[in-house]
């Protein structure tokens, strides 16, 4: 393939970057990048049902004549309860700007419409492109350096339709050319389709949940001793275990609650909605007799923020230091919610409870959090001196398991 001076290819696209929440104000906005030219895009919604471009920028009354043009016919009003303006201010000017500034319009357009569930409000996907024709050939995706005779504006979607087609230029040419040029074109538009679409994908479900099966269960908690136990008592029926571990990039959740359910609400409902799958969330917590119950719902937090095991046990063996073993009772609880994507009010939650004994010193060196100072009166032993399958037997988690592993499968299954 032929290159430009600049080492470009004729037929390779400008690299494209998207830079999405460009300006950090709540109006939705994108500064779209191709090659050098960059254009801020921001969406103001109005009233009246129709479409507005505010193009910033050389030959503006063309431009925003163009850009109508070309979206029009892809957007359904009878869909969007209200009509928009599209602000177009050009930054930087190296070639293309109108067609550069249509992308970022409509795949910005795209991301509002899917925000406020109006989807259906754009009837296929568009990309636009500027062309050129030179004494020998065709170039793609202009820049201001490429030298060519004629220029080709033009909006495509992906059924193939046109919705704007503008030639400009000093030289005549025949049907056969046109038909190069177009051919070329498409190519282009094709290619820049599906980089647009790999944006869109990344932009409305960031996180990559193909390894996930039927056969597998999100788990909402960044606790690997709750997982272990968790992939314990799954790998019974034949399912596998994902945990937050497993998605990194996930944001932390504040568990802001008054209540074990509603922080295990939280923690479930975020999760499968920002993975768009079911999950399920578990918070527990040590309510101790001789402290009215506390630390409860801040058992991990007791000690502070960090969420220091260590520091959370020598905390508890203080404020328990002179009372009496007859006076050391504690429960240990578990909620357990189950939450499918965008549907808070069908959340199935259950619960789990054990009572036991707080220990002056702690035993045993299995086991996570509170277990070494758990001593569990049927076992006679603390929680860190069972095995998995003992623990599982008579604990908080595996009580809640237990009444969960009744019901989920079919819940799972309603709608
Ligand atoms: O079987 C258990 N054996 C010992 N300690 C336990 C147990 N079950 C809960 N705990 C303690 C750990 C933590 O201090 C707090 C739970 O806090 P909680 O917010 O539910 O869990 P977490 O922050 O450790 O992980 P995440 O929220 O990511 O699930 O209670
Ligand atoms: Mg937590």
């Amino acid at each position: 393939m032929k290159q430009r001076d600049n080492g470009r290819e004729n037929d390779a696209l400008r690299p494209l970057h998207l830079q999405h929440q460009f300006l950090t104000t709540a109006e939705p906005n994108v500064l779209i990048q191709q090659g050098e030219t960059r254009v801020l895009v921001q969406i103001a919604p109005h009233a009246a049902k129709t479409i507005q471009f505010d193009y910033r920028g050389a030959a503006a009354v063309s431009a925003n004549q163009w850009l109508t043009q070309a979206l029009q016919p892809a957007v359904d009003f009878e869909t969007f309860t209200n009509g928009f303006t599209l602000r177009c201010t050009v930054l930087q000017d190296a070639g293309s700007p109108v067609t550069t500034a249509f992308n970022g319009a409509f795949w910005l357009l795209k991301l509002w419409a899917h925000d406020q569930q109006l989807d259906k409000g754009l009837r296929y996907n568009l990309v636009a492109i500027t062309v050129g024709l030179t004494d020998d050939g065709t170039l793609v995706d202009l820049e201001t350096d490429d030298q060519v005779t004629t220029t080709l504006q033009l909006a495509v979607s992906d059924l193939d339709a046109m919705t704007a087609l503008t030639v400009n230029g000093t030289m005549a040419f025949d049907g056969a050319t046109l038909n190069q040029f177009l051919y070329t074109a498409f190519q282009g538009t094709t290619e820049l389709m599906g980089q647009f679409k790999n944006d869109y994908q990344k932009q409305t479900h960031p996180y990559d949940t193909s390894s996930i099966g039927a056969q597998t269960v999100v788990v909402a908690t960044k606790n690997m001793g709750k997982a272990r136990e968790f992939e314990k008592m799954f790998a019974q029926d034949g399912i596998t275990v994902k945990t937050l571990r497993d998605f990194p990039d996930i944001p932390d959740i504040n568990e802001t609650g008054t209540s074990f359910e509603e922080n295990a609400r939280l923690k479930a409902d975020q999760v499968a909605h920002l993975l768009q799958l079911p999950t399920l969330a578990d918070d527990s917590g040590l309510e101790v007799d001789a402290l009215d119950g506390r630390p409860g719902i801040f058992s991990a937090r007791y000690a502070g923020d960090a969420h220091n095991d260590a520091a959370n046990n020598a905390k508890l063996l203080y404020e328990l230091s002179g009372v009496p073993d007859e006076k050391r009772g504690a429960t240990f609880h578990t909620t357990l919610v189950f939450a499918k994507p965008d549907q808070p009010d069908a959340d199935l939650v259950v619960n789990g409870e054990v009572r036991g004994r707080i220990l002056g010193i702690p035993r045993g060196d299995d086991g996570f959090g509170y277990d070494p100072l758990f001593y569990e009166p049927t076992l006679k032993k603390t929680f860190a001196q069972m095995t998995p399958d003992e623990k599982n037997q008579v604990s908080h988690r595996g009580n809640a398991m237990r009444a969960l592993e009744k019901v989920w499968r079919d819940w799972l299954k309603k709608n």
